[in-house]
């Protein structure tokens, strides 16, 4: 059975490599042309991801064959669809990416076929817009085609491990269609769950990102709390930690293109429909988070207060710009709305990452500093604000 991947990103093509090295003959179909040259020529393009070099090398341009031709993947029995959502700046999800993709699949649909996205998406998307986008293109009604959604729940830098261990759930539009799609996820999922139907598996992913977002948020609460009456908050957190408590990090807010996103799914959804009090505490979490650049950038002002110059004057490094350590990665980095709210406050800001050059740094408008030419260095990741006057706080 030859399957399609579409989308071919850091989520895409760690599914696509595993589908591939389970035996299945892999079409993947990606816009980016370069990217399905490297990888038809067994170069991956997302080196820093564990595992996928040698998944890439053993099945790229065999079993796994990226092209950025919808037409070369007619002959599939299965449609997969990874390709990204954002928020438009009023906070609504912009569909056009999905939809040129589905409405490019609809042509090419065939009686019989599979489609499954795999994109987080609001509750409804998969059993309203994709399937209305499908039988717009095919002249196919669902019946003739089966649909399903499986949220795709990777996390960059554990992709593979992820998809071979970490529990998935499928649900289909209709009973038929979950079905359809168990099946042939079975064959490279070991840890796989039907559940009743496409909403409930949308929702899924949905809330596991708002449990994040609001459990974030009270960690950052209470991390301030713990400054004010002079508590180490860390050995609180630890010892307060056990089975049935989990308190998160804090942090200088929540980025990423997945937690700051989903849960603005549900906050329109119960909005729209006038029901404020159903998401208070998701958007307050929101608020909380995304109000957290505000608490630092205070507290470094501060700190830049102590040294003996003029505010202007003193050299302040930001120290990671990433969303989060590790990742090469700025989409929502807090971090880095912190280093451009110093910067634009008219302060010296410099910013560092072991990630990046300094001319990647500079081609976002920013300084490069070194943190041991700085006065006032702010690790963003630890948490940890140092100064001459005060060497680690
Ligand atoms: N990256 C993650 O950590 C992660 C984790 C869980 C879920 N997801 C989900 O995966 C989705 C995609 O994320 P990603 O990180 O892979 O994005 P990405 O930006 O790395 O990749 C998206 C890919 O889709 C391609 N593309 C865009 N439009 C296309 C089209 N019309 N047809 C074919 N290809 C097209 C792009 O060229 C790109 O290669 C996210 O929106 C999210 O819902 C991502
Ligand atoms: C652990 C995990 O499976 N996560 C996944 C997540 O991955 P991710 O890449 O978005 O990374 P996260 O680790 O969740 O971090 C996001 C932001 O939250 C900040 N943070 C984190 C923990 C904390 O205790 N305190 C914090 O402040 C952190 O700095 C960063 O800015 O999204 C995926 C896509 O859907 C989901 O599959 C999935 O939930």
């Amino acid at each position: 059975m030859k399957v399609a991947v579409v989308g071919l990103g850091k989520a895409g093509l760690p599914l696509a490599a595993v589908i591939a090295e389970s035996g299945l003959e892999v079409v993947g179909v990606d816009l980016d042309e370069e990217k399905c040259k490297m990888i038809n020529s067994g170069i991956n393009p997302i080196p820093e991801e564990p595992g996928l070099d040698e998944l890439i090398k053993k099945h790229g341009g065999k079993k796994l064959k990226a092209t950025p031709n919808y037409e070369e993947a007619k002959d599939c029995k299965a449609y997969i669809v990874i390709v990204p959502l954002l928020l438009d700046e009023n906070k609504n999800p912009d569909f056009s990416v999905l939809e040129s993709a589905f409405r490019s699949i609809g042509k090419i649909l065939k009686k019989g076929d599979l489609v499954v996205l795999e994109t987080t998406v609001p509750p409804f998307t998969t059993e309203n817009l994709v399937k209305r986008w499908l039988e717009d293109e095919s002249g196919l009604e669902l019946g003739d085609f089966y649909l399903a959604f499986s949220p795709e729940r990777i996390m960059t830098g554990y992709s593979i491990s992820r998809l071979r261990e970490f529990p998935k759930v499928i649900g289909g539009v209709d009973e038929e269609s979950g079905r359809k799609a168990y099946e042939l996820y079975k064959k490279f999922v070991p840890n796989l769950h039907l559940v009743s139907n496409a909403r409930t598996a949308e929702f899924i992913k949905i809330i596991e990102g708002c449990y994040r977002d609001a459990n974030i948020a009270l960690a950052n609460e209470l991390f301030k709390i713990a400054e004010e009456i002079g508590a180490d908050f860390f050995e609180s957190r630890e010892k307060a930690n056990h089975e049935f408590c989990h308190i998160h990090l804090p942090s200088t807010g929540v980025g990423g293109h997945c937690i700051p996103v989903y849960t603005w799914f549900l906050i329109n959804e119960m909005e729209k429909g006038e029901k404020f009090e159903y998401v208070r505490l998701l958007r307050t979490a929101r608020e909380i988070n995304d109000e957290m650049i505000n608490y630092w950038a205070e507290k470094i002002v501060m700190e830049c207060m102590r040294v003996s110059k003029p505010l202007s004057e003193v050299k302040i490094c930001i120290k990671g710009i990433t969303f989060r350590k590790g990742v090469k990665e700025i989409y929502h980095s807090k971090n880095l709305a912190l280093a451009k709210l110093l910067a634009e406050k008219g302060l010296d800001l410099g910013v560092w990452d072991e990630l990046f050059t300094p001319e990647e740094v500079e081609k976002l408008g920013l300084k490069w500093r070194e943190p041991e030419e700085a006065d006032v260095v702010f690790d963003c990741f630890e948490l940890k604000l140092f100064s001459e006057m005060n060497k680690e706080k």
